[in-house]
């Protein structure tokens, strides 16, 4: 089955004003349509750009990417976006906020449709009754809930989520990923998470992939099963752990630290992960 995103062999490097900067370098990735990828890798390798690569608003130097059997090539309306810092505009409430790319964004919907979507949007993610506030009168969390309902709200194909739940703290971020999934489970789009958070990849992800340092390429890819228990129990059991040991290894090995040739620390290891978030620095 052609894959829903598919890059393939890419190349980017930025220029700068003491000359070009490679970023990504050889960077295959393909997601199956209704998949949920995490990309996870050292810091600066490269994953906000390949995001940009994705959404079409900059171009490979070389390969290429494709969604949905088409050849990205400008920006996508079909991409919808959620980003650490969601940006409520403070003047319009809630339900406007979410409303906004509609306004943007060609719509089959009837003003009335949108505006149900809307609200069904914001109950999934347990914020009826919050639609005619302001911004500032929400948590952050309830703000990136908000945030996440504008990214879907006109029913993109794919949802790129940028470390949008990295400013939070740990017990909110574990509420929005129960909120994430519960909005997976109803939304059909394909999904690309960013993420330091090793727990959160494969607490939400089906597939994970790490870059290597800059210039990044595809290091290593790792699919997990998607119809494991998404219980945050499930994040405490053996099976995570040496899912978690393996993705700390190839993460040592992207930054440096550790031999690619060396056996995974984890290997069938038992060890509980600690109740802590597993961050990639
Ligand atoms: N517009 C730009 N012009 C020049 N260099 C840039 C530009 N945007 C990013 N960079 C550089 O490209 C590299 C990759 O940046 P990018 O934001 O994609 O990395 P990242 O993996 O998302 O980083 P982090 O994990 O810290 O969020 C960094 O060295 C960054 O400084």
């Amino acid at each position: 089955m052609t894959p829903l995103i598919d890059i393939k062999g890419v190349r980017y490097a930025y220029d700068t004003a003491t000359g070009k900067l490679p970023v990504l370098e050889r960077l295959d990735i393909s997601v199956s349509q209704g998949g949920f990828v995490a990309v996870v890798g050292p810091s600066g390798c490269g994953k906000s750009t390949l995001t940009r690569l994705i959404s079409g608003l900059i171009r490979p130097d070389e390969g290429e990417v494709w969604l949905h059997g088409e050849q990205v090539t400008s920006p996508k309306p079909t991409v919808g976006m959620a980003f650490q810092n969601p940006v409520l505009l403070e003047w319009r409430s809630i339900l406007k906020n979410v409303l906004l790319p509609l306004e943007i964004v060609p719509t089959k919907l009837s003003r009335t449709d949108q505006e149900a979507r809307a609200r069904d949007l914001l109950a999934l993610v347990g914020l009826d009754g919050f639609e005619d506030k302001r911004p500032s009168e929400l948590s952050g969390g309830m703000r990136q809930r908000a945030s996440l309902c504008r990214a879907l709200i006109h029913q993109p194909e794919v949802l790129i989520l940028d470390e949008p739940f990295g400013a939070l703290d740990a017990f909110t971020r574990e509420d929005l990923w129960q909120i994430m999934h519960r909005i997976k489970a109803k939304e059909p789009f394909t999904g690309v998470l960013i993420t330091h958070d090793l727990r959160e990849a494969i607490y939400l992800a089906d597939q994970v992939v790490v870059l290597s340092g800059r210039p990044a390429r595809t290091q290593y890819v790792m699919d997990l099963d998607p119809n494991r228990p998404r219980d945050l129990d499930h994040l405490y059991t053996s099976e995570a752990a040496e899912q978690l040991g393996v993705l700390r290894h190839q993460i040592e090995i992207a930054q440096g630290r550790a031999l690619a040739n060396h056996a995974s620390p984890s290997g069938g290891s038992t060890v509980v992960q600690p109740a802590v978030s597993e961050t990639v620095p």
